[in-house]
C-alpha cells in the first residue's frame, strides 16, 4: 500500500484565496485592507526566507503588510516599544514577533506585550488560555493547519486517536489542545516517553513536531493511519553535489508511505499551511476587532 500524499502546498493554496476574497469582502467594512505587522530582528538567513513569504502571500492575497526590522543588537526595550506601538495602531490587525529572538532578548516578555487580540501567532498566554477553556480566540497557525489538514483527508476526528509527539508551546501543546476540540482521543508523548514506537503504532493520527530528521521510521506507523510531519530539518545532501542540502521531515517518508493512509511531505506540507493560518488568522482579527461576525468560508 502506498499514502495518499496531502498536499500542503494546494490546501494552503486555497486558503490563501478564501482569506483573501473574506478580507476583501472586510475591507468594504474597514475601509481598509487587513494589515498584518512582522517583525523581525537580526539577520538569520531562514528566517529573513519565512518573512518574506509572509510578506508575500500576504500582499498576493490582497492584505497589507508592515515589515519592521532591527539588527541583532536592539535592545528588549526596544522591541517591546516596538510591539506596544503596533498595539496601538488601529490600523494594525495582526503581529507577527519572528522567532527565534536573539539570545539576550527574552522572548517571553516580548509575546507578553503582544495585544491578544492581534495575536496571530496565538502565542499570549491570554490566547493559551482561550484555547484552553475553549474559548474564541487566535488559535497557534502550525497545529490549527495539522488539524485542517487531517480534517480534509480523513473527514470527522471524533474518536480517533491521536499521538502528538513532542511538547513544545509552540506546536505539541496547543495541538493536542486543537485535536481535543475536535473529540479526538489524544497521548502527548515526548522525550522521555517509553517506547515511543509501540506508542505511534496504535495511532490512528500521528504529529511529528520533534526537530530530529527522520526519527519516525515506517515501522512506528499503523496501517492507513494519517501521518502530518511537521519537523523541517536541513541536513546535508552530497547526492545533491558538495556543500548542498536539502529540507527533511522529522518522520522517514520513503518507509512510512509505505504504511500510511495518508503522509503530508516536507517541503510542500505543513509548512505552507502555518502561513496560510496566519493569513486566515490576520482576517479573522480584523474581523473580530471591528466587532464583526466571523467572516464566511473560513
Ligand atoms: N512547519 C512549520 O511551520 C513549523 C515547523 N517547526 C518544526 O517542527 C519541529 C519541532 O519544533 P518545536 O516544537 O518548536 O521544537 P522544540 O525543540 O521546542 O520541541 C521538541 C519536542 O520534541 C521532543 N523530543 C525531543 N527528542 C525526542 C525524542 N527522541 N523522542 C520523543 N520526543 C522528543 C521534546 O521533548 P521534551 O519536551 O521532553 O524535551 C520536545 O517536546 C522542528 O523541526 C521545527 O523546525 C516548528 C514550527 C513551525
Ligand atoms: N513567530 C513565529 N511564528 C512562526 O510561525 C514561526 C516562527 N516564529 N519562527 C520559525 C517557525 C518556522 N515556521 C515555518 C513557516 C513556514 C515554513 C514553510 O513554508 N516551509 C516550506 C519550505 C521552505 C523552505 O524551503 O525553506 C515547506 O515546508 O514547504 C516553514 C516553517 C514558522 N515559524
Amino acid at each position: 500500500m502506498s499514502a495518499e500524499l496531502i498536499d500542503g502546498k494546494a490546501v494552503a493554496a486555497e486558503i490563501d484565496q478564501r482569506a483573501g476574497q473574506a478580507g476583501a469582502e472586510l475591507s468594504k467594512a474597514l475601509g481598509r485592507a487587513p494589515c498584518l505587522a512582522v517583525v523581525l530582528i537580526g539577520d538569520d538567513p531562514a528566517s529573513d526566507v519565512y518573512v518574506r513569504s509572509k510578506v508575500k502571500r500576504t500582499e498576493a492575497a490582497g492584505m497589507t503588510s508592515i515589515e519592521i526590522r532591527r539588527p541583532a543588537d536592539v535592545s528588549q526595550a526596544e522591541v517591546v516599544e516596538i510591539v506596544r506601538g503596533l498595539n496601538s495602531d488601529s490600523g494594525v490587525d495582526g503581529i507577527l514577533v519572528q522567532m527565534p529572538l536573539p539570545g539576550h532578548i527574552d522572548s517571553n516578555a516580548v509575546i507578553s506585550a503582544i495585544d491578544p487580540d492581534k495575536d496571530v501567532d496565538g502565542l499570549t498566554e491570554v490566547s493559551a488560555g482561550r484555547l484552553l477553556l475553549g474559548k474564541p480566540g487566535l488559535r497557534p497557525c502550525t497545529p490549527a493547519g495539522c488539524v485542517l489538514l487531517a480534517e480534509r483527508a480523513m473527514g470527522s476526528l471524533s474518536g480517533k486517536s491521536v499521538v502528538v509527539i513532542g511538547r513544545s508551546i509552540l506546536v505539541g501543546k496547543p495541538a493536542a489542545l486543537l485535536f481535543l476540540e475536535q473529540n479526538a482521543t489524544v497521548t502527548i508523548a515526548h522525550s522521555r516517553t517509553h517506547d515511543l514506537a509501540a506508542l505511534t503504532r496504535t495511532a490512528d493520527i500521528v504529529v511529528a513536531a520533534v526537530g530530529r530528521p527522520q526519527m519516525v521510521r515506517g515501522d512506528w506507523i499503523k496501517p492507513g493511519a494519517c501521518v502530518l510531519d511537521v519537523g523541517i530539518n536541513r541536513v546535508d545532501a552530497p547526492e545533491r553535489g558538495e556543500g548542498r542540502t536539502r529540507l527533511v521531515g522529522d518522520v522517514a517518508f520513503d518507509e512510512a508511505v509505505a504504511h500510511a493512509g495518508w503522509i503530508t511531505p516536507v517541503p510542500g506540507g505543513i509548512g505552507p499551511m502555518t502561513i496560510a493560518m496566519l493569513l486566515r488568522n490576520t482576517v479573522l482579527a480584523a474581523a473580530a476587532r471591528a466587532g464583526l461576525d466571523r467572516p464566511a468560508g473560513l
